[in-house]
């Protein structure tokens, strides 16, 4: 590619590591935004090992991200040694087609449809666990909560619910072993990251020490997965959770060839679900309710609404109600454009030699839509760093979309969990600020709570550690 003179304009690095000296270490997409502003819509960067692009107009980016030639991830050495090739987020060709077609499936037999009917057992499961957390935060009479672990508890049991079949009490020593392996696992693929760029890093014990304990962990997961496997019966015809129905598909295909249902790809497919689908929402309901404490204008707004909506019996405020509060998935909105959890985008590859926006790309090129220049652009979002939901609706109060929103990105590969994380995230969140008023532990100064809201990056962009104290109100 140093032959060829119609690049996009970047930065210049040095060997081996290209631009990486300059990057801010825990928060990259800081820098990366920085030189969008310096050198436009669509610049390159050498990273280490991997030459980039990083494109940051949502026009160009939807585009980009719609072709054929960009629906491959980037070959990672370290992803690989991991994943080998397995699961789907990182997967590639064939493979990645029929897994993701049968993900896909999966999710509209257990009700995920974007129009469809809500009033499925789908919603009663989340409902459910919306109502033992709930439950639990009213036994923490005003004592700050760390939101971090309870989330995991109960998104991580409805996501078991869907994904294994199976319900474990909070203390179930495979159950508490795979959320701490949740908890851990983030720290440790933040530390194996530098690796993915610069794989010569693997010389250094800290790193490769890493990687064995990742490999260790994926290991003892697929084996708690195995034994569930074994441990099901005849029951599984009649289940709709993906172990049952990947179950059902290797026993139907057991004689043909050329296909990939097997039991190794069945454990890292549902680790993949499981992995892509908790982290993500547990902490985007955190930045919610975050944001909720620290605005206390739009949650006593919310609340007004809220009440006036909650008819039932049941105190629960569900999906059908949740139609008729605009306000509520405008927040929702507003905090997955303000502190997106994928912050410098999930990359993509090009897979042959292209052009985009009149510039040469050559095969192998990392491509990163960065998220965080889209949503914190002025030309989009007037005061960019405030928390504005209405920014999300229009003089009559109607949702409105806004083109340079792409928390879940766009095109062929874009996150198929995109509804389901919309109906977690309405129901825990209309429900939690209707029975609670949200506030921020105290005593915190302006500059810790600038820390809280700044936040941590590591698999996802986290608020730092803080705790909430939930006031009961009904
Ligand atoms: C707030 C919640 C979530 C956010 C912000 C999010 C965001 C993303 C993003 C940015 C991607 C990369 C898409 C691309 O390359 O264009 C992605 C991929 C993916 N997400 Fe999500 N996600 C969320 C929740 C979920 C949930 C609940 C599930 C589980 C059903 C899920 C499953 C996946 C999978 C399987 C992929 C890989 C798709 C592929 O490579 O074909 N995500 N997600």
């Amino acid at each position: 590619w140093y032959c060829n003179k119609n690049l996009p304009p970047g930065p210049w690095g040095v060997p081996i590591v290209g631009y990486l000296p300059w990057l801010n270490p825990t928060k990259p997409y800081k820098t990366l935004t920085e030189l969008a502003r310096k050198y436009g819509p669509i610049y390159s960067i050498q990273m280490g090992k991997h030459f980039a692009i990083v494109m940051s107009d949502p026009i160009s980016v939807r585009t980009a991200l719609a072709r054929n030639e960009l629906a491959d991830r980037t070959n990672f050495e370290v992803i690989n040694e991991i994943m080998q090739e397995h699961g789907l987020i990182f997967t590639r060709g064939e493979l990645w087609k029929e897994q993701r077609k049968f993900v896909c499936n999966w999710l509209k037999v257990i009700g995920v449809t974007k129009f469809g009917d809500k009033k499925t057992d789908l919603q009663l499961n989340i409902v459910d666990v919306v109502s033992s957390t709930i439950s639990n935060l009213r036994q923490t009479n005003k004592r700050p909560i760390d939101t971090g672990k309870l989330f995991l508890v109960y998104i991580g049991d409805f996501v078991n619910r869907i994904v294994l079949g199976k319900e474990w009490p909070e203390d179930d020593p495979n159950w508490t072993y795979l959320r701490n392996l949740a908890e851990d696992g983030s720290k440790k693929f933040s530390i194996a990251t530098p690796l993915s760029v610069l794989p010569i890093l693997k010389i250094i014990p800290k790193y490769r020490k890493t990687v064995s304990e990742i490999i260790e962990g994926v290991l003892k997961t697929h084996f708690i997965y195995k034994t569930l496997m074994e441990n099901r019966g005849k029951e599984v015809d009649q289940c709709k959770d993906l172990m049952a129905l990947f179950m059902k598909e290797m026993t139907k295909r057991k004689n043909d060839i050329g296909h990939f249902f097997n039991e190794k790809q069945c454990c890292f497919l549902l680790s993949d679900i499981f992995g892509a689908g908790v982290e993500t929402t547990v902490n985007t309901l955190r930045w919610f309710l975050l944001y909720m404490a620290l605005n206390k204008d739009v949650q006593c707004e919310l609340q007004s609404l809220l009440d006036l909506v909650c008819t039932g019996d049941d105190g629960i405020i569900d999906l059908e109600n949740i139609e008729h509060i605009p306000l509520l998935k405008a927040c929702v909105y507003e905090i997955m454009r303000l502190r997106p959890v994928a912050p410098s985008g999930i990359p993509r590859v090009v897979n042959k030699d292209i052009t985009i926006l009149g510039y040469q790309v050559p095969k192998g090129t990392m491509v990163l839509p960065l998220q965080w220049a889209m949503h914190h652009d002025k030309k989009y979002w007037m005061d960019p760093e405030i928390f504005q939901p209405k920014r999300f609706m229009d003089d009559d109060g109607n949702l409105i979309n806004k083109k340079a929103f792409m928390p879940f990105q766009a095109g062929k590969r874009a996150c198929v969990g995109d509804t389901l994380s919309y109906w977690i995230l309405y129901l825990f969140g209309a429900n939690i600020i209707h029975n609670f008023n949200i506030s921020l532990e105290d005593g915190l100064s302006e500059q810790e709570i600038n820390t809280i809201t700044d936040g941590e990056f590591g698999i996802t962009l986290s608020p730092a550690k803080h705790s909430i104290v939930f006031e009961t109100r009904i």
